[in-house]
């Protein structure tokens, strides 16, 4: 049982390791509530209630940040509001001041099982004293302490810290109003807007409104101004994205600006990786997007592979997947059922199912240990082992093991948001959203709960839309720091949010692609994944001999010569629903190299995919089914039957040939 808080006690602060306060609740100032910070929990406790139902512990690990305002317009005397308000405490709420925390812990679903992220919202009023400057002090150093000590709060992998303090940043969100179910712009206002102004992070947001139409703003935008790089959309527009920085004659550094993904389209195989590589539970849909951007505002960064591809006539890059056969074909028949979203993917599953065919042509690679420094693996067991989920963290220990490797946040730009475009909430909105009753009480989170941890405890989800109005906190120590949590700019609450939309780029002509192949040198008799040799020009692809030329002794040509499909994967997921590659990272350097030859039946191929809902697919016995880790391929397709996509964008027929360059991007991730 908690020992009750001594309510005798006029003097909030530090006690040892801990700060400690008491302040009333928002709504119902009778309520009061003793509030205890450590460096990974703030723990709430209802004075006077029953002392069992009436603790919660929030971990700061869950928290996106923290605000404090002071009373506005009087509004704390608006008893005739909420008469419950001034609860004859005497304070009479003319001088409050208030500080809000906005976490997002794991909570249990209301109707089925498991947990997902969910916002909860603990606003707090300063008791007043006679001085509203003193009150709204001490609601800045709640809040401060709070943020501080939240951004401590970074994930480990293997003892390896990945961001240490805030500091000020700012965003480009790229939003496809297209896409997924043409709802993208509807789920950022409700699920993701709120979230970046509660964690202090501005963004500008450039809606997209064509093909190709954020490929030309990245490939013209100063990048100077943008410390990250987000996509709100499916993997098409990250597509465009990454090749529209390979395309800047700067693209070598204009490739290390982080890429964040928010959900938006039907697909959403980025997002789903992303989320699973922060080691949560799965989720889909409205979860998933506030799972990624929770994960974006905390803004730890990880080294991100990309794949280089050689057609006759192009070269691309790719983050995602290249597919040959029944899933291209999928991906490309399932286009016209967009409108239902994921379930587009099962619907063109069955359809092509029914009508299975065989794609002729010729597939080789170069094996993960024909390079001399990777350790010789016996084939037989490579070759229906599946990498385990919890596999991945030991194989790459040096996840953003480097805090320079982690987000960096430049100043804060120059240009201010327009204030027309602007949808920050006014003070005053703070106010009638009070008055409505939707800045929430802390009632119900903190006498329904005992820990956070306990996932049958429900949770309502609120809205709030209330800028921060407290003033830049004391700068960061650390000049290093690498998160995008907690602006603390001094034009904090003007530039909270600039929403606008770009339409200056429509007439951007595309740069020339990158080399020909026939520009890359001969192949490396030992090759490598080592960077690129050369410190300046174009990305050379030392792995691949020009794609007309044989291929080095070190590569290893699959015998058969027709297949169902081919599946190159470079994330762990194809989709929200299947794991594909379920030992994949974003920086293993790794392809994931999967085909079925003919011969497979329809039941086993089914069967197949469904077993990749949980990434079981490898254990489920079929024959046909191989799976190699490799650093380069080449595909010749020798039927006219089939497509080729690259990150579910169609590529043309081939032939075509790829490898990887590990950790040539960055990825916001958790
Ligand atoms: N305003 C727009 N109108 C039409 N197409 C657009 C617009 N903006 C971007 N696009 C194009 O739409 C294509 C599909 O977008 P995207 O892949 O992001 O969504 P999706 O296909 O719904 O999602 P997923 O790839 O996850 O299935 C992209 O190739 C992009 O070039």
């Amino acid at each position: 049982m908690e020992k009750e808080p001594d309510s005798s006690r006029q003097q909030n602060g530090w006690v040892g390791a801990a700060l400690h306060g008491e302040f009333s609740d928002p709504l119902d100032h009778r309520l009061r509530y003793s509030v205890s910070l450590t460096e990974s929990a703030l723990t709430v406790q209802m004075i006077s209630s029953q002392p069992a139902r009436s603790k919660a512990v929030f971990l700061l690990a869950d928290c996106v940040g923290c605000h404090a305002y002071p009373e506005r317009d009087g509004d704390g005397g608006n008893v005739a509001a909420d008469p419950g308000r001034d609860g004859g405490n005497g304070d009479g709420g003319d001088a409050g001041a208030y500080f809000a925390v906005y976490f997002y812990p794991f909570r249990g679903r209301w109707m089925s099982g498991g947990s997902a992220r969910q916002k909860v919202e603990q606003v707090f009023r300063v008791v007043p004293l006679p001085d509203p400057a003193a009150n709204l002090r001490e609601a800045q150093r709640w809040a401060r302490a709070i943020r501080d000590a939240a951004a401590k709060q970074i994930p480990r992998r293997n003892g390896v810290v990945y961001a240490q303090v805030p500091r000020p940043c700012r965003l480009m969100v790229l939003l496809n109003p297209q896409s997924g179910r043409g709802q993208a712009m509807q789920l950022f206002t409700a699920h993701v807007q709120n979230m970046l102004i509660e964690a202090g992070v501005p963004y500008t947001l450039v809606i997209t409104d064509r093909r190709n139409h954020a490929r030309e703003v990245v490939r013209k935008a100063d990048l100077r101004q943008w410390d990250a790089l987000v996509i709100m959309s499916g993997d098409g527009l990250l597509f465009e994205v990454i090749n529209g920085l390979m395309e800047r004659e700067d693209w070598r550094e204009a490739v290390r600006t982080p890429l964040g993904i928010l959900p938006g389209g039907s697909g959403n195989a980025l997002a789903a990786s992303v989320h699973h590589y922060s080691q949560a539970p799965p989720a889909w849909g409205e979860e998933l997007l506030l799972s990624c951007g929770f994960l974006l505002c905390k803004g730890l960064v990880s080294p991100l592979d990309l794949v280089s591809v050689q057609l006759p006539s192009r070269r691309l890059f790719s983050f995602l997947s290249l597919a040959w056969g029944f899933v291209a074909d999928v991906d490309l028949d399932s286009e016209r059922y967009r409108t239902v979203g994921a379930v587009r993917f099962l619907l063109g599953t069955l359809l092509r199912l029914a009508s299975l065919r065989v794609y002729r042509g010729r597939l080789a690679f170069l094996p993960l240990e024909a390079e001399p420094e990777a350790p010789p693996t016996p084939r037989t067991a490579r070759r229906w082992a599946r990498a385990r989920p919890t596999d991945h963290a030991q194989e790459r220990p040096s996840f953003c093991s480097n805090p320079a490797s982690a987000l960096r946040c430049g100043s804060a730009p120059s240009a201010s948001p327009s204030p027309s475009a602007s949808p920050s909430p006014s003070p005053n909105n703070n106010r009638s959203e009070r008055r409505r009753g939707r800045v929430p009480s802390n009632r119900n989170a903190v006498t329904a709960e005992t820990d956070q941890t306990d996932n049958r405890t429900r949770t309502r989800t609120e809205t709030r839309t209330d800028p921060p109005s407290d003033p830049p906190s004391d700068p960061p120590s650390d000049p290093h720091d690498d998160t995008l949590t907690d602006q603390k700019t001094n034009n904090q609450t003007d530039n909270q949010t600039n929403q606008q939309t770009d339409h200056q780029n429509q007439n951007h002509t595309h740069a020339p692609p990158g080399p020909s192949p026939a520009s890359n040198p001969a192949p490396n008799p030992n090759p490598s994944p080592a960077p690129d040799p050369a410190p300046r020009g174009p990305l050379l692809d030392p792995l691949l001999p020009p794609l007309g030329q044989p291929l080095p002794d070190s590569w290893r040509r699959v015998e058969q010569q027709d297949f169902v499909l081919v599946l190159a994967m470079f994330q762990s997921h194809l989709s929200e629903e299947l794991w594909a590659a379920p030992g994949a990272a974003p920086d293993d350097g790794l392809i994931h190299l999967f085909y079925v030859g003919a011969g497979v039946s329809r039941a086993a191929l089914l069967r197949l995919f469904l077993a990749m809902e949980r990434g079981a697919h490898l254990e489920c016995g079929v024959p046909h089914l191989v799976y190699e880790r490799v650093r380069a391929l080449r595909l010749e397709p020798l039927s006219p039957q089939g497509t080729i996509t690259v990150d579910g964008e169609l590529v043309g027929p081939g032939p075509l040939q790829a490898q990887v360059h590990p950790g040539l991007a960055r990825l916001v991730c958790g």
